[in-house]
């Protein structure tokens, strides 16, 4: 397990991470999102060792992380690293050498990743000659094609359409072993929600909520929806809820004392059909404009 254990990193006057302490658990996609300058860069950077942490560690498996073990990890910086003018297949070979892989296993590996990229057709033209998303596509390419042990991943998704987008996110969910923890970046909460288990949210350097994606969803649990054959607004008459929005049949209350949920649904069923009923789960843009608030 990848764990940032009290984190902190001042830029002069400025308090850029403010003892951050979050885990990233093996075979789990955790995202990490925050506004402009949370601090999200600052903390991957230390993770990787680019930078350094003012206070706090970073600890892999229970000892603190040393530069021999973060060689097998797996990084795409926000600062994209390739050279422009080198021959994609090249260039992954020699990434692949560079992570002390054979010459055989490097070429094996960066064949099978340029394949199933789609770009196995262009691997002897340089990067440059390349669309924008195809070089996003060799720069995740360069951060797996070692196998990596853990990932790290600053906005990987960012100016990809859809299609690429899922195709990155397939090959992901391939690489990612149960043993391969997985941090990524992104500003695009709906991708986020998507794809990751575990969520960190950041907020001016301070981790404001973290957690599974779902217990995070779920933390409010006590808004109900009710999706009924005509009209829900007898719902506004009962005690023990607050009603939110009544729309025709379909209404969001909150249940203000336990049982009244199941209550309900056995009064609208009397009623008449019901169409849906069941708790609410919270955005997670809503998570995160309350977390960060
Ligand atoms: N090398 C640096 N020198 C001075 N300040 C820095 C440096 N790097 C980052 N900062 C500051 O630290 C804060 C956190 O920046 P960081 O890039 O980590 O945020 P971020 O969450 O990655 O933002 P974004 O989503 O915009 O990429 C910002 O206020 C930024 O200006």
């Amino acid at each position: 397990m990848l764990r940032v254990a009290g984190l902190t990193r001042r830029f002069g006057d400025q308090l850029a991470l403010d003892d951050v302490t979050f885990d990233v658990v093996p075979g789990r996609m955790t995202g990490f999102v925050g506004a402009n300058g949370a601090g999200k860069t600052t903390a991957m950077r230390i993770i990787l060792g680019v930078l350094a942490a003012t206070a706090g560690e970073v600890r892999w498996n229970d000892a603190p992380l040393t530069q021999e073990v973060r060689r097998d990890f797996g990084y795409m910086p926000e600062e994209r690293g390739l050279y422009p003018k080198m021959k994609i297949r090249d260039q992954l070979v020699f990434f692949g050498r560079l992570h002390g892989m054979s010459a055989d296993r490097a070429e094996e590996r960066t064949d099978k990743l340029l394949e199933r990229l789609g770009l196995a057709e262009r691997a002897t033209d340089a990067l440059e000659t390349l669309s924008l998303g195809n070089q996003q596509r060799v720069q995740i390419a360069a951060a797996l094609v070692h196998e990596p042990i853990a990932l790290v991943l600053d906005e990987p998704f960012s100016g990809l359409d859809p299609l690429a987008v899922d195709t990155m996110v397939d090959l992901l969910r391939e690489e990612v072993t149960p043993e391969v923890p997985v941090l990524f970046s992104s500003h695009q909460l709906d991708l986020v929600e998507r794809l990751c288990d575990d969520l960190i949210v950041l907020s001016r350097g301070k981790v404001v909520a973290a957690g599974p994606v779902a217990d995070l969803a779920a933390g409010a649990g006590t808004t109900y929806r009710l999706v009924v054959d005509g009209d829900a607004g007898w719902l506004r008459d009962i005690p023990g809820i607050q009603v939110r929005d009544v729309a025709g049949g379909t209404a969001l209350f909150d249940v203000e004392t336990d049982g009244v949920g199941q209550q309900i649904l056995q009064q609208a069923i009397t009623r008449g059909p019901v169409l849906e009923f069941g708790p609410e789960r919270v955005a997670l843009s809503d998570i995160f404009r309350e977390a960060t608030r």
